[in-house]
């Protein structure tokens, strides 16, 4: 990781350490990077007593948390630094005494302007892992956990950046030729549902609201794998086709009973079997958490491929930043 990551970590813990006991933590933002940011809620929710919310930035403000104040920490999350909503959030938080903290690409944002603290990260193909915004994001986490909790661990979980590069472009290699056949077989389909749980949930919440709705013109919902059987399980038919995930963590099991039951009644079900990823340089006991970034390069994948494949640009939006709204 860039030592101005590394640096600006560092000043945030040392802040943190300083404000004293953090009695609640929020995670707020919108669409792509509040799915971002769903993955630290899990981890915190598994690893803390603290209780961890993640929000849509603007109801974080219309909901006025009753537990927010001067013991909170407010985490951000604006790629472009610009959403008014995460802007205008953050600026709520520090009104209210939080320590907030934000991450962002870009540099001296109207969101760096709100947070007291800003974590930038890296972005683009040539991007070392551990300096995309998942790899911050868990350089943080688990300098922060390690702050509230020490333990070798957390120990091991940051040295696991180190190897994170490795995993993800072998996962890359591995799975460009299935993927450039699932988005051949899908290319025509108009809706495709996006089925996940645990520590997935944000990278599938994601591929559905981002990759296919926004950037391709896609119906699409995201189906929490327990909740499938409650209602959506209903709309399960042959032609009906599910892109489900299947974690490593004890959520595996409700991912298992999502795709066996999807399998037997649809002939469209497409499964990122985590199992399948080599995670072997990672320790056994940190792969349910770091496997989401890895399901996430499969998901960009798949993105990447219907984009070719459908001869549109996962750059074109119709009003996303070119109307008011
Ligand atoms: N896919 C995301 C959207 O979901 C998001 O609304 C937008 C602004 O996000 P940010 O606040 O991260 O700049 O960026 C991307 O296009």
């Amino acid at each position: 990781m860039k030592d101005q990551f590394k640096q600006e970590i560092k000043t945030v813990i040392e802040a943190t350490q300083a404000k004293g006991d953090i009695d609640s933590i929020y995670l707020v933002a919108c669409g792509g990077s509040h799915a971002f940011l769903q993955p630290a809620e899990y981890v915190l929710t598994k690893e803390t007593t603290i209780p961890a919310t993640v929000l849509p930035s603007r109801e974080f403000i219309t909901r006025e948390p009753k537990a927010l104040g001067e013991h909170s920490l407010v985490v951000s999350c604006s790629h472009s630094g610009t959403t008014p909503e995460t802007v205008a959030a953050t600026k709520y938080a520090r009104e209210q005494g939080a320590l907030t903290v934000a991450f962002a690409f870009a540099d001296e944002s109207p969101l760096e302007e709100e947070a007291e603290y800003t974590i930038h990260y890296a972005w683009g193909p040539e991007t070392d892992a551990s300096d995309l915004n998942t790899g911050v994001l868990y350089g943080w986490l688990f300098a922060y956990l390690n702050v509230i909790n020490p333990s070798e661990k957390y120990d091991r979980a940051l040295k696991a950046l180190d190897v994170l590069n490795d995993v993800t472009t072998k996962t890359r290699e591995q799975y460009t030729p299935i993927i450039a056949k699932w988005a051949s077989e899908l290319k025509r389909e108009p809706l495709v549902y996006s089925v996940a749980s645990g520590i997935n949930a944000g990278q599938a919440y994601s591929f559905a609201i981002c990759w296919l709705q926004e950037m391709q013109w896609v119906n699409s919902a995201y189906i929490h794998s327990g909740e499938y059987f409650h209602g959506p399980f209903e709309i399960t038919d042959f032609d009906v086709p599910f892109i489900m995930c299947e974690g490593l963590g004890k959520a595996r099991a409700m991912d298992e009973r999502a795709v066996d039951f999807a399998k037997k009644h649809s002939d469209k079900v497409y499964v990122i079997d985590n199992k399948d990823f080599d995670m072997s340089l990672i320790d056994e006991d940190l792969q349910d958490y770091y496997s989401q970034i890895v399901s996430g390069v499969v998901y960009r994948l798949i993105a990447e491929s219907f984009a070719y494949e459908r001869g549109h640009s996962l750059d074109v939006r119709r009003y996303m930043w070119k109307l008011e709204y």
